[in-house]
């Protein structure tokens, strides 16, 4: 069923995703921005996507956020896309463009489902995990993936939860337009899919924004392993704590992750991550939100783990020495640099 879609605040992720579903031609896709040079490039040149799955442009409906007001048609579905922190404004602002049944799906890093159901209603809110899409706009219209397809090697990129829990026709129609780009299922398990998420965003990407290394780059250095490592172990141990179905963190059970103090077992994933650097030496978002000098979503991402951590009361030293030193980065107290990998060795190890 063709269905009128809004995208607000295409950056990577959203940008990605609406050349794909105009490229497919089933829905009726329109852009909603706020940087003003991505909005008039893509009116004036349409929106090109480039990279693992190819390389084409499309003409775009794209709007300024100063345009939205003239909206007379409402939409089904908001795709909200924004950085973490812009999603309680952007979700009041695309309200109004969507009809009383229309849903809002949050394709976004960290978990801001509650922050968006709490604003439109629980029976409206899906959240869609985009895992493994590692996607850039470096300028304005284009945007580049990097990562290898999933589907290439059996990994399922798109995941697409109700808030409420239940696998719906709603979810499945809207993983099977995501099946256009890359493979796609509905799932019944948000939270766990979110926490996966989360956790392989804070093994990952406040050191590589920190350091502004790439990820081939941090494979091939072991203090940097050791680090996510422990990242990781300690989102695990929390996303257990709290009782949630975690599903695969990078390919590995989250009960795995949450036993990496065993020898045996951080030889093991010692051994996975040297050999994980992927296709290209790839910045996480957060890396490229600090290189293009904007704030890094290092508070929803690391800070919630801390946060949901004292909750559980699973101490988690690794995550908050990575958040004082993003803060540091974020406020432009310190530059990025390798040698911040070094800040962090030191606040933990001494
Ligand atoms: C995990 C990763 C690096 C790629 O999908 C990502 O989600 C990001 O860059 O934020």
């Amino acid at each position: 069923m063709a269905d009128r879609i809004v995208i607000m605040g295409p950056g990577a992720v959203g940008s990605y995703v609406g050349a794909f579903l105009v490229q497919a031609g089933e829905d009726d896709i329109t852009f909603i921005d706020m940087w003003p040079e991505h909005v008039e490039k893509m009116r004036a040149e349409g929106l090109r996507a480039s990279g693992s799955q190819g390389d084409f442009t499309v003409p775009v409906n794209a709007m300024h956020l100063t345009d939205a007001q003239n909206i007379t048609e409402p939409f089904d579905y908001a795709f909200i896309t924004v950085k973490s922190y812009d999603t309680e404004w952007a979700t009041h602002f695309v309200k109004r463009y969507v009809k009383d049944d229309g849903a809002f799906v949050s394709i976004q890093n960290c978990w801001n489902d509650p922050t968006i159901a709490n604003i439109v209603g629980e029976d409206r809110q899906l959240g869609c995990i985009a895992s493994h899409i590692e996607v850039a706009l470096w300028e304005p219209a284009h945007v580049n993936r990097g990562g290898a397809p999933g589907r290439d090697h059996g990994h399922t990129v798109f995941r697409v939860g109700e808030y409420t829990g239940a696998i719906t026709p709603r979810s499945e129609a809207l993983a099977a337009k995501l099946d256009h780009i890359d493979a796609a299922y509905a799932t019944d398990n948000l939270p766990g899919e979110r926490w996966a998420k989360l956790c392989q965003n804070g093994m990952g990407n406040a050191i590589s924004a920190m350091s502004q290394l790439g990820s081939q780059e941090m494979a091939g250095d072991d203090r940097i392993r050791r680090i996510r490592i422990n990242l990781a172990k300690e989102g695990a141990q929390v996303g257990l704590a709290q009782g949630l179905r975690v599903v695969e963190i990078n390919g590995t059970p989250a009960e795995f992750w949450a036993d990496a103090d065993r020898g045996d077992v951080f030889e093991e994933l010692d051994g996975k991550l040297s050999e994980a650097g992927g296709r290209v030496n790839w910045l996480a978002s957060m890396a490229q939100d600090v290189h293009k000098r904007r704030k890094s979503e290092v508070d929803f991402m690391n800070g919630l783990i801390c946060e949901k951590g004292r909750e559980t009361g699973v101490a988690t030293p690794y995550h908050d020495a990575i958040v004082e030193a993003m803060r540091l980065v974020d406020s432009k107290a310190i530059a990025p640099g390798p040698e911040n990998v070094d800040r962090v060795v030191r606040a933990i190890e001494g």
